[in-house]
């Protein structure tokens, strides 16, 4: 009898390109990838248009959409990410504060992306390219990816990995993006295969 998976929830608000490469890495319920052990059993999206919840379709994936009003009680949701057998939550460009209740639910076995070298260019409105705004304003040189663990604030839990890149003096915040996409496709699965290696 193989033992099951992991099973991790992938949450998501925009396009989903992480939420994709954790899926193509680590396969899923359905079709797991290789014989990593771990595979992306849910995602979970707080807007019913976003891009994500068509890649999980694309690729079987089990969705569920999230209610404001309930998702900020705090452990509205924890019943159906248990029933679901949800062993980590992974946040891939969520833009929601996620409340302590369902932080506890799952300690140390939350992480997020962010797409800058924290403790800079965090925070409240520092998402998607109001970060690389910010770092090109400051005229910055290199910027990066932080993977951390989750607390009650934004982006301030431990960090577990961070990568650089340069930033040029003709970038543009699309151009940065593209290239902090790389590094996060990149690195993103791969960490995270780390990280439950040791546990
Ligand atoms: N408790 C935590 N929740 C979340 C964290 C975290 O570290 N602790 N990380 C964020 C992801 N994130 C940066 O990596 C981030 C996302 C969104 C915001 C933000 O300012 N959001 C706006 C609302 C935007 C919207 O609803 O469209 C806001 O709070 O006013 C900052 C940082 C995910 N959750
Ligand atoms: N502060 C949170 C934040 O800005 N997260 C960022 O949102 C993007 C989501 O892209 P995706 O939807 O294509 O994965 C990613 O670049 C991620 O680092």
């Amino acid at each position: 009898m193989s033992a099951q998976p992991v099973k991790l929830a992938v949450f998501a608000s925009g396009a989903g390109s992480n939420a994709r490469r954790l899926i193509e890495y680590f396969g899923t319920a359905a079709h797991p990838q290789g014989d990593r052990g771990i595979v992306v059993a849910l995602v979970v999206s707080n807007k019913p248009e976003a891009g994500v919840l068509h890649i999980a379709a694309d690729n079987q994936v089990p969705t569920l959409i999230i209610e404001k009003e309930a998702f900020f009680r705090g452990d509205a949701y924890v019943p159906a990410l248990k029933a679901a057998g949800i062993d980590y939550i992974i946040l891939a460009g969520f833009l929601w504060k996620v409340p302590s209740l369902l932080i506890q639910a799952y300690p140390q076995k939350m992480v997020n992306i962010h797409p800058a070298l924290l403790p800079a260019y965090g925070g409240k409105g520092m998402y998607g390219n109001f970060v690389h705004e910010a770092v090109i304003a400051a005229k910055e040189n290199k910027s990066g990816i932080t993977i951390h663990f989750v607390d009650e604030q934004y982006d301030h839990g431990a960090s577990i990995f961070q990568a650089t890149c340069p930033v040029l003096p003709n970038d543009t915040p699309a151009t940065l993006a593209q290239r902090i996409h790389e590094l996060e496709h990149a690195n993103y699965a791969p960490v995270i295969e780390q990280l439950l290696r040791k546990k």
